[in-house]
């Protein structure tokens, strides 16, 4: 009997997913190197290929590519242009999307209701991998790092004796998407070994890493980014010491020099102390709501509010229009972080109904 021509497309559509997966696996594995993406991609694909594996060998029965009429289209020239990395990546992902889309459509008109519902998982699977491929290939989605909630920073002498390692794989624990290390008593050495554990355990977690003051660390260990304050080198000097690809995050205090951070190419901006804080020594005066609210009105940057921010104070700086907040002594100084990032979240997801 020869097999529903729904076969034939479930044949070409299962090819076409597999194919799409390898290349961004590939591209992931040895572009960035980034071992757990690819790793995500190539157990998609095996899941794939196993549960498929009965209908794949029907629908092979249904193959007859020298009288595929799409072969003679792609005769008739390229098949679409590539202009680098992005857009292999890009190209990759949707043709993995449409070919599942169509895997889901042709299983329900041949009655396999849960291959359908196999597929519309792997199809969202999909949407979220894309995501993450490419925050990882694009320079400019790379570079914004301040796409969370909570940004925190290390403080080993706020942290109840535990070290950093220990302080940061709690905040990994409780799903914190972006850390800074920031240490101004300990050697090179001592920041080096810290930095590189600490870059190691937010990249096995998916989580971005800063480093403050040091271009140099930054680049040695990896980092996503690094922070900047007003005496600090130029972002001009740091953009070509650290390329494209990493983060500059820039301090600033007042209007003026929000309008200059925008001028320099700095990546995201800190806005503070919106508070006192006693966690930095040479700290200027806190700048308040004022200038938190010129930064929301006027300046197109993504900004991150800082100093003496407490799980009683936060709804006040969320109000204003700050989504990105960073909580140091709150956080690290935490008996149970897990705790205190709950209670800090479940606070900021209240702020509408907050005055
Ligand atoms: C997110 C963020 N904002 C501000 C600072 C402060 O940077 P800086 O003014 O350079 O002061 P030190 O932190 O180096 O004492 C920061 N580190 N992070
Ligand atoms: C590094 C830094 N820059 C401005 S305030 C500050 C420290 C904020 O710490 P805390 O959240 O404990 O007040
Ligand atoms: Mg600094």
């Amino acid at each position: 009997m020869t097999p529903s021509p729904l076969y034939r497309i479930m044949d070409a559509s299962l090819n076409r997913c597999c194919e799409g997966l390898r290349v961004l696996e590939d591209m992931l594995r040895f572009v960035p190197e980034d071992v757990a993406l690819s790793k995500a991609l190539k157990n998609l694909r095996h899941s794939i290929r196993k549960e498929t594996a009965a209908l794949a060998s029907r629908a092979v029965k249904a193959r007859d590519s020298e009288n595929d009429p799409g072969f003679v289209i792609s005769q008739n020239g390229p098949p679409g242009k590539r202009s680098g990395m992005a857009d292999v990546a890009v190209a990759n992902c949707k043709r993995v999307q449409e070919a599942l889309r169509s895997l889901e459509e042709q299983a329900a008109a041949l009655s396999m209701p849960e291959l359908c519902l196999f597929f519309e998982s792997c199809r969202f699977q999909v949407y979220g991998l894309e995501k993450r491929i490419l925050e990882t290939l694009i320079p400019e989605i790379r570079r914004n790092i301040l796409n969370t909630d909570i940004y925190a920073i290390t403080a080993s002498e706020h942290s109840r004796g535990r070290s950093n390692i220990d302080v940061v794989r709690q905040m990994m624990d409780a799903d914190i998407r972006l850390v800074q290390y920031r240490e101004k008593d300990k050697s090179l050495r001592q920041k080096y070994e810290e930095c590189k554990e600490i870059r190691k355990i937010t990249k096995d977690y998916g989580a971005s890493f800063v480093v403050n003051d040091d271009a140099d660390l930054a680049l040695m260990v990896g980092a996503d980014g690094v922070h900047i304050g007003q005496d600090d080198w130029p972002v001009s000097a740091v953009r070509e010491l650290v390329g494209e690809t990493m983060a500059i995050g820039l301090s600033t205090h007042s209007p003026e020099q929000a309008a200059a951070a925008l001028a320099s190419g700095a990546d995201y901006i800190g806005v503070g102390p919106i508070f006192e804080t006693r966690t930095k020594k040479d700290v200027c005066d806190p700048v308040g709501f004022t200038y938190l609210e010129h930064v929301v009105k006027n300046i197109p940057l993504p900004f991150v509010a800082i100093g003496g921010i407490k799980v009683h104070n936060i709804h006040e700086v969320a109000k204003r229009g700050a989504r990105c907040i960073c909580l140091v002594t709150e956080i690290t100084g935490a008996e149970d972080i897990g705790g205190k990032t709950k209670e800090i979240r479940n606070i900021l997801s209240k702020k509408g109904r907050l005055t």
